[in-house]
């Protein structure tokens, strides 16, 4: 087993790089300290820095904004200036010499933006961010004009640039793969193993995440050379922990480390859970993180909530809502915007952020939103992981996620880098067992109430007027509606986001539904609370024209798809109609064919029993060998 070293105890979570042997060179400290404004370093750095640049695997999970970008791409940096290469000995345009593999577009762009500031100082090292979202043709352009020796990427337009023989991975030293375990949950394992397997097996292999599943353990295991497993983690988590000892827990006064061998620690902690003493996934939440939880009886009753949350709040605040999905984003956005002006709310500037938006539009709305000094951020998963906004005070999850880790990282976009921010999350009544769900994953969160002034019924009545004027809103109310009815059916916590006992009726007036849609997952339930509006839903216009011209265009492009379909599936008919046919003409033929043969044969046997019977006439053989011969024939 491996330790750390020991550290004088520091008031902050921080202590100076100069105060320990980082292993770094001076040049990398002094461009981090002077240029880049990082006067001190922080635990996961210090931590995993000396260990991963001195060649060895590592296995790191640390919470939320604290700091992992910056301890991986030192790391790499290090190796490479530990290399043959330096300004003088340059390595080749396309050379790449470290991979670095993230699970989402903007994370990519993040990790690239601090890239290129770290590599002011070393410009004979290029780096580059090749994500998917543009036209692939495009990327291999500009990726040929720039080169890299360093590249981050999304594994999908990573595996199209090595698919179409754009790069080559032979002399890659170093492979990150930073939010290690979302690769698994988003199923690209089988891209990332092919992706690991073109990398030579002498390189240096860090995984890095806030949140560790088996499976990244697994990954650990075939994957990197006897890494060393480094987890972070404080003080009321040590606390937790004491169980555990006698290990090496190295302590500040507020985090603490502990750095071993990654297959020792698989050992110890298979024996602990025997023995019942392990304390799980404590060292996830930065402890200048609060959580709180509000029970709202119905779906129904999340909206009118939210806007008592929010105008209760100082007007200078920066959320970020999470809902369960796009279509969800896309209506409330909209109707936020008109509730806020209703209620004079002012102040609030709206923006979202999903899957379905193009990347050009998205990281426009992003960096006007890391620039924002308050506003809200509506958007699902897509931003939960890595994102390093500045100073966002709340983190709002209207919807509660598929499951914790996924929990941990949506309220990790606050309070990061020891900083102090605030998250909530709306439930419904029978969902309260979510509350001591993430109590057992040691989540600290207690209830606030809230009484509120605003009602349904005149929020309804907004929407409606809304989508009485605009059917594009209709549209993004049933389109709400319905994916929402997916979400909650896939859940996986199914024990306590219990699809029976969702009341129909109060989701579809929580997106103002004017008429309920005939889908198959609420076919026989029961929707009585719910009445559909008495309106032709075809005469109302589409105010955007474009958007008019858009809808029809689709409907033509689905009916196309449709007709086709239609005659393919005619085509089909046809085809396996004439091989039926075929296959019963070939059965008619090997049924002659085998009745003839039968034939043959009795007449074979028949000439056969004749001639025993006339040698037995003539004499020749007894009574007992002529029915002795007949039965062994
Ligand atoms: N040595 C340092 N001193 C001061 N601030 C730092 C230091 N290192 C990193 N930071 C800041 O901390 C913030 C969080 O860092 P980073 O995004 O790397 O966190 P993370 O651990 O990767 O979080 P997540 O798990 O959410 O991806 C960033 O704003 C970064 O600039």
């Amino acid at each position: 087993m491996e330790t750390t070293t020991s550290l004088s105890p520091d008031k902050l979570k921080y202590s100076k790089w100069k105060q320990v042997d980082m292993k770094i060179s001076k040049e990398i400290v002094n461009h981090l300290r002077k240029d880049m404004n990082f006067n001190k370093i922080t635990k996961v750095q210090r931590e995993t820095i000396p260990l991963f640049a001195k060649n060895k695997d590592v296995c790191v999970k640390a919470c939320t904004g604290s700091g992992k970008t910056l301890a991986y791409l030192v790391s790499a940096l290090q190796i490479i200036l530990n290399s043959e290469y330096n300004s003088e000995n340059r390595p080749k345009k396309y050379e790449l010499l470290t991979l670095i593999l993230v699970p989402a577009r903007e994370l990519a762009k993040q990790v690239g933006i601090v890239l290129d500031q770290l590599l002011t100082k070393f410009e004979w090292l290029k780096g580059y961010c090749c994500i998917g979202g543009n036209k692939i043709s495009e990327d291999i352009d500009s990726f040929q004009e720039k080169g890299a020796n360093i590249l981050i990427g999304t594994v999908g337009r990573i595996w199209d640039f090595i698919d179409r023989g754009v790069i080559k991975l032979k002399t890659v030293k170093v492979l990150v793969i930073d939010e290690a375990d979302l690769f698994f949950q988003q199923g690209n394992q089988i891209k990332l193993n092919q992706i690991m397997d073109k990398i030579p097996r002498e390189r240096r292999t860090g995984l890095f995440s806030a949140t560790m599943s088996d499976a990244v353990q697994g990954l650990a295991r075939i994957g990197m050379r006897n890494p060393y497993y480094i987890e972070i983690f404080s003080y009321k988590e040590k606390t937790l922990r004491n169980n555990c000892e006698p290990f090496a827990i190295e302590s500040l006064r507020e985090e603490y480390a502990r750095t071993e061998d990654f297959e020792e620690r698989s050992l110890r902690m298979k024996i602990e859970e025997t023995k019942n003493e392990i304390v799980k996934n404590v060292n996830e939440i930065p402890s200048t993180l609060k959580n709180y939880f509000l029970v709202v009886g119905n779906q129904d009753e999340k909206l009118k909530n939210l806007l008592e949350f929010i105008k209760q709040k100082e007007e200078k605040q920066k959320y970020m809502i999470f809902f369960a999905t796009c279509a969800s984003v896309e209506y409330y956005s909209y109707i936020l915007y008109h509730l806020f002006k209703k209620f004079s709310i002012p102040g609030r500037k709206i923006l979202k952020l999903h899957r379905k938006i193009k990347q050009t539009q998205r990281s426009k709305v992003y960096q006007t939103f890391l620039k924002m000094d308050n506003g809200i951020l509506l958007t699902t998963d897509v931003s939960a992981r890595g994102l390093d906004i500045p100073d966002i005070d709340w983190i709002i999850q209207f919807d509660p996620p598929q499951d914790t880790d996924q929990y941990i990282h949506r309220i990790g976009r606050t309070a990061r880098a020891g900083k102090e921010g605030e998250s909530l999350i709306l439930l419904q009544t029978h969902e309260q067992a979510y509350v001591q769900f993430l109590k057992s994953r040691k989540v600290d969160i207690s209830e606030i109430k809230l009484e509120t002034e605003f009602d349904n019924k005149s929020i309804t009545e907004l929407c409606k007027g809304l989508m009485k004027k605009d059917k594009d809103l209709i549209d993004k109310s049933r389109n709400g509606f319905v994916s929402f009815f997916r979400y909650y059916k896939e859940h996986e916590l199914k024990f306590i986001m219990d699809f029976k006992q969702l009341d129909i009726a109060a989701v579809a007036n929580a997106f103002s539904l004017l008429r309920m849609p005939r889908i198959k997952e609420i076919l026989g339930k029961k929707t009585k609370k719910f009445v559909n509006e008495k309106i032709d839903i075809d005469s109302i216009p589409y105010l955007n024209k474009n958007k008019k011209m858009q809808k029809e265009k689709m409907k033509e492009v689905l009916d196309e798809k449709k007709e086709k379909k239609r005659e393919e599936k005619l085509k089909r008919k046809e085809i396996a109609e004439k091989q039926r046919e075929e296959k019963n003409k070939v059965t008619r033929a090997e049924k002659k064919r085998r009745r003839k043969e039968l034939e043959v044969q009795d007449w074979d046997d028949l000439q056969r029993e004749d001639r025993i019977y006339k040698k037995y006439k003539k004499g020749r053989i007894t009574k007992e060998e002529y029915e002795q011969m007949l039965l062994d024939d």
